[in-house]
């Protein structure tokens, strides 16, 4: 059973998913009156309200994942959710239309005082003259940020007639040909558009990206729109423009603290604003609750996330086919670390055949956790293993190649370590299965699973016997065997694996057996 913590207001209808599975649980309350089920709790559903701090994270032992109903994902500490290995999702189009039409509903409440007017009818006036407005129609839209919302945006501003112009200096000129969009410098913007809207996430970069210096750029009499979020426009420097009239009206759905604390730009007749109702419509709910319920039952089905922060996206195509690989390479890295009781500084990976052809960085992700996991004491995953191998001066990488050496695909690994080095070489075959293939240049074909005694041996009569043997005395039943050489009267190595983990007692007496030069044991 997972337990899920639903601490901010999800539409319930789009938690069906979750609520008709048998194995989810789902707690609604907040974070903060939580008590012990933060210790429980397998995932933590949000909005923008809940703070998922790394300290509230800490608390929650358990915590596999995070999933935001919406876009923004400024409230959540992923760089600390990855370094704990938790997975953070998000439903990142699911508002997108409700939001660009709360943009466009602004824009154009803004342009005709339609909240003004509306205080003043209710207020039993009939001014007229004191209303009067300015069409859309003409108008030059600038547009800062032309992503998911930015382009719903451009698309409808031209069905009224606007010339919109774009600033955002990650777009391509054939996307922006495309979405039928003039591109411009921030500057050419600034100072050639009636209205500025922005659409960017709230970085470092576009923190007060419209300030004292940039609006003095701004054409006298414009308007602006943060619908976005709160802090792209600096509240202070809004202030003095709107005072001397350079600035004729501002619209505002986000704040820079949210509910604002300071509300002095709330006092000027030309502010219009909303509670951060971007995405508040029924559908955009049901939307966004829905994707998140769907990819957290899929997470904890274990099939791929589509919508992951920390995570490389793999659609479910291709993680039907990267499964196999992504199992193998984790035990692979798994057997190796087990082998070899010294510090590792390099692990390399050779992807050989049509395995290259995969998403081969999520496979080396999944290898280096395997790695990590016996070595390290938290929780080592894919989502954190890249960062944590770092942390540890463990450099890895990567080389595909179509050439295949006898098997249709093949990954090798060779980790370096302080004293020795380490290859090991595997292969999935469809309907056969994961299968380890060479062990430091000696050919072998085992199923790297459960309880497993990796000896180095002399290839001389007697020493299976003897091994054999002792393993009967103690009544050890061996469940496979396999051995490999790599000439005759050499060194040799066995592969034994057991339906139950031999006592290191066992290994004692096998390691001053006569012949047997050293033994492990190995547990996937
Ligand atoms: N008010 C609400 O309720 C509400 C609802 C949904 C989304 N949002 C917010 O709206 C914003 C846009 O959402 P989206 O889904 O369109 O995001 P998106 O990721 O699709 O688009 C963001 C765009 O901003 C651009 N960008 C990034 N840095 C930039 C910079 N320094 N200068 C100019 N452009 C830059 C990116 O290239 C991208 O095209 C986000 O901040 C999101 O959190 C608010
Ligand atoms: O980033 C978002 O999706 C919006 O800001 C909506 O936030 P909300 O889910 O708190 O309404």
């Amino acid at each position: 059973m997972f337990r899920i913590l639903v601490s901010d207001k999800i539409s319930e209808e789009g938690l069906q998913p979750l609520l008709n599975s048998s194995h989810i649980m789902l707690v609604n309350k907040n974070v903060a009156d939580a008590g012990e089920e933060l210790e429980t709790a397998d995932a933590l559903l949000v909005r923008s309200a809940t703070q998922v701090t790394e300290e509230l994270m800490k608390k929650m032992p358990q915590l596999k994942i995070v999933a935001r109903a919406g876009v923004g994902v400024d409230n959540i500490d992923v760089e600390a959710a990855t370094k704990l290995g938790i997975v953070v999702i998000n439903a990142p189009d699911g508002n997108t239309i409700s939001t660009t039409e709360h943009t466009f509903a602004m824009m154009a409440s803004m342009l005709r005082h339609i909240p003004q007017a509306t205080v003043s009818v209710k207020s039993n006036e009939w001014n007229r003259n004191a209303f009067v407005g300015t069409e859309m129609r003409g108008k030059t839209l600038g547009i800062v940020g032309l992503g998911r919302i930015g382009s719903e945006l451009a698309k409808r501003a031209r069905a009224f007639e606007m010339n919109v112009i774009v600033f955002d200096p990650f777009l391509t000129e054939e996307r922006a040909y495309k979405i039928g969009v003039t591109t411009a410098s921030l500057d050419e913007l600034l100072s050639t558009a009636d209205i500025i809207t922005v659409h960017t996430p709230l970085t470092k970069e576009t923190k007060g990206l419209l300030n004292e210096k940039t609006l003095s750029k701004t054409k006298k009499g414009v308007y602006l729109i943060n619908c976005a979020r709160g802090g792209i426009i600096e509240e202070a420097a809004v202030i003095p423009l709107l005072e001397s009239g350079h600035i004729r009206g501002i619209a505002l759905d986000v704040f820079e603290t949210e509910p604002p604390e300071n509300t002095s730009l709330l006092q000027y007749e030309q502010v219009i604003a909303t509670p951060h109702l971007g995405a508040s419509t029924k559908e955009a709910q049901l939307n966004v609750a829905s994707q998140v319920s769907e990819e957290v039952l899929a997470f904890f089905n274990g099939e791929p996330v589509t919508s992951s922060i920390n995570l490389p996206t793999i659609s479910k195509e291709v993680y039907e086919k990267i499964m196999p690989f992504y199992q193998l390479a984790k035990k692979m890295g798994n057997f190796v670390s087990q082998c070899m009781a010294e510090p590792v500084n390099e692990i390399s990976v050779a992807y050989e055949g049509s395995v290259g052809e995969l998403q081969t960085a999520a496979i080396t992700k999944s290898l280096i956790a395997g790695f990590l996991s016996p070595r390290v004491a938290s929780t080592v995953n894919e989502v954190n293993a890249g960062m944590i191998a770092k942390e540890r001066g463990i450099s890895f990488s990567e080389k595909i190649s179509n050439e295949t050496s006898g098997y249709e695909n093949c990954l090798t690994v060779k980790v370096v370590g302080n004293k020795s080095v380490f290859s090991i070489k595997g292969t999935y075959i469809p309907h056969y299965g994961e299968r380890i293939v060479e062990l430091n240049g000696f050919n072998i074909d085992f199923y790297p699973d459960g309880h497993l005694l990796y000896i180095q041996h002399s290839d001389k009569p007697g020493a299976i016997g003897r091994v054999g043997r002792l393993l009967g005395d103690h009544s050890i039943n061996i469940a496979t065997m396999q051995v490999g050489r790599k000439q005759r009267g050499g060194d040799a190595i066995m592969m034994l694996s057991f339906d139950k983990a031999v006592t290191e007692r066992v290994v004692s007496e096998l390691n001053d057996l006569e012949g047997i030069v050293s033994v492990r044991t190995i547990d996937l």
